[in-house]
């Protein structure tokens, strides 16, 4: 499912959806994806979490532009329109990523 997305949208959740989320970062960190990952921050719930965020990138744990792979916004047309005009600023780091995409994605898609 995740190879097949075009880009991952978290709406507020619990441990599950923040799993999730914290998944596809990762991935697009490591340079298994490059497609946008947006946070849908409805009434701020999202708030604290991205500012660990960005404690992370101002105590060193987080590269500033590891940082950008996180698009938030209050409403679904503003996160929309920031999505639309995300463009991957970080290089495919992991080797032969095509590979490691379908490794470590097998467990999503069961449809082939
Ligand atoms: C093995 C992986 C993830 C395992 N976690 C979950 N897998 C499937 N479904 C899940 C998982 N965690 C929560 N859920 C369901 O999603 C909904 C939202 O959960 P939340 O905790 O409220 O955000 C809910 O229906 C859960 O049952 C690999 O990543």
């Amino acid at each position: 499912m995740a190879r097949r997305a075009d880009a991952f949208i978290a709406l507020p959740g619990g441990y599950g959806t923040m799993e999730e989320l914290l998944e596809m970062i990762t991935w697009s960190q490591l340079g298994f994806h490059q497609k946008p990952v947006g946070v849908l921050n409805v009434d701020g719930y999202y708030d604290c979490l991205l500012g660990l965020f960005d404690k992370g990138v101002e105590e060193g744990f987080i590269e500033a532009s590891a940082r950008n792979i996180v698009i938030s916004a209050m409403n679904a047309q503003d996160l929309f329109l920031k999505m639309e005009e995300y463009v991957a600023e970080r290089e495919r780091v992991a080797p032969a990523p095509s590979q490691r995409w379908n490794n470590d994605c097998n467990n999503y898609d069961t449809n082939g």
